[in-house]
């Protein structure tokens, strides 16, 4: 069965072997096992032990630190539900960037909402060091993509200067424990940003539909960080890069975790494939449009813990 190509990034953003091998891979199925990310194995491990610990805490504790408005925080189980679908088979902690912006319009946005961290000693340290280091991956996978698309290296990092990226850990139970409920973990979606890097324990889960039409299962390598292309990034490189659908069915018979750090822009950074692809391709898929705005109302229009937010 094919697998997702596998890229060494130790040679650095500015390898052209490696940006060849990247961008091939982006271009073809949206995905790459990345190894030689630089993120030591330490602050993984940390921050899936926080993890481990925050989910087996009392429910009181986890409710505690719900900011269901704005999506940050606690996501109880079985929480994420897209209208029409079961619910997800999974509870989460949703974190934004740790430096929030300063101007009050940002600040207001539900993006740049405040995260509440539970009083766990070492909760909020660890997972935001592993911020932190995957967002540095991600910064550098994008100056890489930028020198495949033959614009300036700083392209995205100009693009990015107040980013809304948020990142999760995610606890998914095993298939059969929710089955009751939940068909799947997490149903086959694409994702909104521009990237997303995900770190996920080696009990595997995530599937992904390859461009021969099959569903490849993305298998676990400890040395490697998954990204995959997003809905923004497929618009803005005028379909030249594959967004691929996805989606995750925990059958280990153990306790899975996983943590996608989703890369975003600005929010008012306007995706127009003319800045980033120097053409636009006919048609809505492709029309300009503006990064937060459009992430938030699919959001919105999907997600039922986004479009009815309720007290904690
Ligand atoms: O947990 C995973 O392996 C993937 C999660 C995912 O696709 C998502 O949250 O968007
Ligand atoms: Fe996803």
């Amino acid at each position: 069965m094919p697998n997702v190509p596998s890229v060494d990034f130790s040679a650095g953003a500015a390898d052209p072997a490696t940006i060849a091998a990247l961008g091939a891979t982006f271009e073809s199925c949206g995905f790459v096992s990345l190894r030689g990310h630089g993120v030591p194995p330490e602050v993984i491990a940390d921050a899936f032990a926080a993890a481990e610990e925050f989910f087996a805490a009392p429910e009181a504790v986890k409710r505690a630190v719900q900011n269901r408005a704005n999506n940050r925080g606690y996501v109880p189980m079985f929480d994420s539900v897209r209208p029409g679908e079961k619910p997800s088979g999974q509870e989460a902690f949703s974190m934004g960037h740790p430096d929030r912006p300063e101007e009050p319009e940002l600040r207001a946005l539900p993006f740049h909402a405040e995260t509440p961290f539970p009083a766990l000693p070492g909760f909020e340290a660890r997972l935001t060091t592993c911020y932190r280091a995957m967002f540095a991956v991600g910064q550098a996978v994008l100056q890489a993509v930028a020198r495949h698309l033959e614009v300036d290296p700083g392209f995205f990092d100009e693009a990015s200067a107040k980013t809304y990226s948020n990142m999760r850990v995610v606890h998914y139970p095993p298939a059969e424990a929710v089955a009751e409920t939940s068909d799947y973990g997490v149903a086959p979606h694409v994702d909104e940003g521009l990237i997303t890097l995900l770190i996920q324990d080696m009990n595997g889960g995530l599937s992904v539909l390859g461009p021969d039409g099959a569903w490849w299962p993305v298998v676990p390598d400890p040395e490697a960080i998954v990204i995959n292309v997003g809905k923004l990034l497929h618009r803005w490189t005028g379909g030249r890069y594959a967004a691929a659908l996805h989606h995750v069915v925990n059958r280990s018979g153990k306790e899975r975790y996983s943590m996608p750090l989703f890369v975003h822009p600005s929010y008012h950074t306007v995706i127009d494939p003319m800045t980033l692809a120097g053409h636009r391709p006919e048609g809505e898929a492709f029309a300009p449009i503006v990064a937060g705005e459009r992430v938030l109302a699919n959001f919105k229009a999907r997600s039922k813990s986004w479009a009815e937010p309720q007290p904690a």
